[in-house]
Order: C-alpha cells, then sequence, then structure tokens
C-alpha cells in the first residue's frame, strides 16, 4: 500500500471518533458511525476498502458480512465490485435453510447462521467487519463458513484494537487486513 494510501487511512481514522465507558465502564468504544455521517468519508471509506480488495484478494467472489454494522461496508463493497453480497447472522433472523455455528461467548454462547442456498463449496469469500476486539465474531464467522466448505481468503475490517491479539485466534492462517490499529 503505497502513501496515498497511508494519508486517506490518517483522514479517516481523524474522523472516527472514541467514547469511554460505552457501553461498560472500562470499554473504550470506537464508533465507525461517527466518521460516516460525513458523505465524503463514506467515499473515502469505501474507496479504502476497494483498494485494499483488488489489491490483496483480486478473486474474491463474495464478501460476508457480520450483522450487524458489518452489514453497511460488505453491501457497498459488493456493489462497487459487482460481487455476491452474503449475510451471517444471529440465530433466528435468516429465512430458509440455514447453517449454524455455536460458539463460547465469556458468559454463555451464541449462534452464527448463514443461508445455505447462499454458499456454495470452495466460494472464495472475504469476512467483512468494522472492527476486530477479541476476533471472537470473526472466528465463529471463519470456522462456519469452513464448515460450509466455502474458500475464505481473508478478512478484512476497519479497525482492530491490537492489544488484544484477536487475529490469533482465526484458524487456518486466514489473513486479516485492518485499515486502522489501536494500541
Ligand atoms: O472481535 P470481537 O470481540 O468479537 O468484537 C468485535 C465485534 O463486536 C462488535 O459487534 P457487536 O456484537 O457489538 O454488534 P453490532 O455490530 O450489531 O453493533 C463489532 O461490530 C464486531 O462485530
Ligand atoms: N471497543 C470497541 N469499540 C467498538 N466496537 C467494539 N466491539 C467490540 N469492542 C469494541
Ligand atoms: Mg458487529
Amino acid at each position: 500500500m503505497d502513501s496515498d494510501y497511508e494519508q486517506k487511512v490518517a483522514k479517516l481514522k481523524s474522523k472516527i471518533k472514541s467514547y469511554p465507558d460505552f457501553p461498560k465502564e472500562g470499554i473504550l468504544f470506537w464508533d465507525i458511525f461517527s466518521a460516516i455521517s460525513d458523505g465524503p468519508t463514506c467515499r473515502l471509506l469505501q474507496n479504502l476498502l476497494v483498494t485494499v480488495i483488488r489489491a490483496k484478494y483480486p478473486n474474491v467472489e463474495a464478501v460476508v458480512g457480520l450483522e450487524s454494522r458489518g452489514f453497511l461496508f460488505s453491501f457497498s463493497v459488493a456493489t462497487e465490485l459487482g460481487i455476491g453480497c452474503l449475510p451471517i447472522r444471529k440465530k433466528g433472523k435468516l429465512p430458509g435453510e440455514v447453517i449454524s455455528y455455536k460458539y463460547d461467548l465469556e458468559y454463555g454462547s451464541d449462534i452464527l447462521q448463514i443461508q445455505k442456498d447462499s454458499i456454495r463449496p470452495g466460494i472464495k469469500c472475504l469476512i467483512i467487519d468494522d472492527l476486530i476486539a477479541t476476533g471472537g465474531s470473526i472466528t465463529a464467522a471463519t470456522n462456519l463458513l469452513l464448515n460450509c466448505k466455502a474458500d475464505v481468503v481473508g478478512c478484512l475490517v476497519i479497525m482492530e484494537l491490537i492489544s488484544l491479539n484477536g487475529r490469533s485466534n482465526i484458524p487456518n492462517g486466514i489473513p486479516v487486513h485492518s485499515l486502522i490499529k489501536y494500541d
């Protein structure tokens, strides 16, 4: 990635606000909505995401957006690239036959689902979300897609919380690209 890319990332970073103690005490919340309330920043972000996908994942056939913030970006990049946009949602929200993946949370567990008809074995897909923290969401989504025999070429996020090392939990050495890294 060149200096134009770095300049655009710096501009995007300057637009993202953080909120201490949201939604709980001790959490510093990085709010992507604060950046995309502004039209030129929407364009800038879209341009960055599409640039990364064209450079790193030129053969990708579908982007998989994670509910809910991931949906914003999966649809916009899929539209520009002319590729499929597939949702992964929490249990009970997708109609038709679904494939499920149960994963552990700090307390209890959760279930992610994808529509069976949307995924075919070998499809080259890229997971998109706004942020990776512990990596629990992206890891579960990756495992769900691997169980469907999809070819997960990578994960793309706008923000990464480096100190939580969420990328280390993702199976099969699947690469993660983050635009912005926070310590
Ligand atoms: O790496 P992790 O520890 O899994 O955390 C990251 C995930 O958490 C947030 O989503 P959230 O579940 O809050 O839901 P939302 O997208 O609907 O706001 C964020 O949008 C990521 O999807
Ligand atoms: N610190 C954080 N800011 C925004 N979204 C998040 N999702 C998980 N952790 C988050
Ligand atoms: Mg989310």
